[in-house]
């Protein structure tokens, strides 16, 4: 399936911004998927959506299917479950021709990197993760799937982000920090402790503010 076309999980911003990517790459998006049946046979950004995986079943050898066309870990990881039990093939990862990357990257499949990021020297990048624009990821990152990285977050050496984080626009995270999975950091923090999984810390310095369940 070779130079296959794509459809992309979501007809919001992030969805149609993963389509300014594709043409950007020369990939050709042959449509959105989206579960709610209203949004069926509108036009997005000159794109249609398709609907949802039954109503392009006939199309499962043909195309791929983008991911992380949603910003939401928790929805990501339920539309990969379902692209999977449909048996479709998950898109490769889409990489902005405007990233500095090191020679020592190691990416997943279905993973988004936005214009402008820069990675250093051995980042792991897993699988269904958004790294959104403007983002810098400093040596020996370690990004775990389903992760979400608004625009102009800043991780520092020997962060690890693990599986279904989302961070919030501009944050920042000091070095050796781990923050646990499914957390959530705000937007504009500065993360200088530990996080443990399933909790949203915000603010400077960043500071538990509930938990997440
Ligand atoms: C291209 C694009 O558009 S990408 C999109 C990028 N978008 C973002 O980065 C959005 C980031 N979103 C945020 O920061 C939001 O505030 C969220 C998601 C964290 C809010 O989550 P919610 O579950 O609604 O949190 P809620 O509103 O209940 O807030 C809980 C507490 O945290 C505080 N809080 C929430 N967000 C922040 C923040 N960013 N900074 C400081 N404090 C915050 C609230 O004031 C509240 O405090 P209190 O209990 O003392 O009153």
């Amino acid at each position: 399936m070779k130079d296959s076309k794509l459809v992309i999980w979501g007809c919001g911003g992030m969805g149609r911004e993963v389509n300014h990517l594709c043409e950007l790459l020369n990939i050709e998006v042959i449509g959105f998927l989206d579960e709610r049946s209203e949004m069926c046979g509108q036009l997005i950004d000159e794109i249609p959506v398709l609907g949802d995986l039954p109503d392009i079943i006939h199309l499962r050898d043909q195309v791929k299917v983008v991911c992380a066309g949603v910003g939401s870990p928790q929805l990501k990881k339920r539309l990969v479950q379902k692209t999977k039990d449909f048996g479709f093939s998950f898109a490769d990862s889409l990489v902005h021709p405007a990233v500095q990357l090191s020679r020592k990257i190691q990416m997943g499949i279905g993973s988004i990197i936005g214009a402008g990021t820069i990675m250093t020297i051995n980042v792991h990048i897993g699988h269904f993760v958004i790294v959104n624009s403007s983002v810098t990821l400093a040596h020996d990152v370690r990004i775990f799937d389903y992760v979400t990285l608004s625009p102009g977050v800043n991780l520092s050496g020997n962060v690890t982000v693990e599986e279904g984080v989302f961070i919030g626009v501009g944050s920042a995270v000091r070095e050796k920090i781990t923050i646990g999975p499914w957390s959530m950091i705000g937007g504009g923090a500065f993360v200088k402790d530990q996080v443990p999984g399933g909790v949203l810390y915000a603010g400077v310095p960043a500071v538990f503010k509930k938990n997440l369940s």
